[in-house]
């Protein structure tokens, strides 16, 4: 299935900068990138990567520099998924289950409202990114007529946003993105009976 990869380059990860510094994050979220672009080949997709910017990338890249819905839906056409690329604990197991979810609409939440993937198999359906878009992306469905299927995955519910985030990518991750964590010093530590990911 095509596959848009929403990419935004420029000062990426901007959650993570109390960690990262903003060459590291750049570094980081193009490591997550080549992980999910690997993914998304491994599950039988077909990616495109939807930058703000040209980008190097193991996928054609369609550059768009408008907002994330309106970039989303420009590129959107026929049956079309949109994986987002801080997805790094992504495995194509998780991401078959996606494309062969049935739905007009397939939404995999991410933790905090967000929606980390999506298939849209719908004309009229509009995107509507940020904030509580899985609420947000099912009332457009219903206001469509189109219909929704849920798919209920923890690693495609793990999108890496906040420092809380990178302890599940170093003790699940099997990648680019957490070499490149390890490399930089980070290792999961326990910590009052929990686990949590510090840089040495
Ligand atoms: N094409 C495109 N992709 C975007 C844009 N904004 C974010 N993305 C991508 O969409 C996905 C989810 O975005 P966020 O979780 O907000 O990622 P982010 O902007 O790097 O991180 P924060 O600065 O912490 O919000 C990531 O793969 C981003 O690279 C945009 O304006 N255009
Ligand atoms: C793009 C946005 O990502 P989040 O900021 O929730 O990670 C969303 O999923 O709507």
């Amino acid at each position: 299935m095509r596959t848009l990869v929403p990419f935004g380059p420029s000062n990426p990860l901007t959650r993570l900068a109390a960690v990262l510094s903003p060459a590291e994050r750049r570094q980081f979220a193009d490591a997550m990138l080549a992980d999910v672009l690997r993914t998304v080949r491994a599950a039988g997709g077909d990616p495109v990567v939807l930058a703000t910017e040209p980008v190097d990338a193991d996928a054609p890249v369609v550059v768009d520099d408008r907002d994330l819905s309106t970039a989303v839906e420009a590129a959107i056409g026929g049956e079309t998924a949109v994986v987002m690329a801080d997805l790094a604990l992504a495995t194509p197991d998780a991401l078959e289950r996606l494309y062969e979810a049935r739905g007009d609409v397939v939404v995999a939440p991410g933790r905090g409202g967000g929606t980390n993937a999506l298939v849209v198999r719908h004309d009229g359906f509009e995107l509507d990114y940020h904030g509580a878009s899985y609420r947000a992306h099912r009332e457009n469905a219903a206001r469509v007529g189109a219909t929704v299927e849920e798919v209920d995955s923890l690693r495609l519910g793990t999108d890496i946003d906040e420092p809380g985030d990178l302890v599940d990518l170093l003790l699940l991750g099997d990648g680019r993105a957490v070499d490149w964590l390890r490399d930089a010093g980070f290792r999961v530590r326990e910590a009052d009976g929990r686990a949590v990911a510090e840089r040495e």
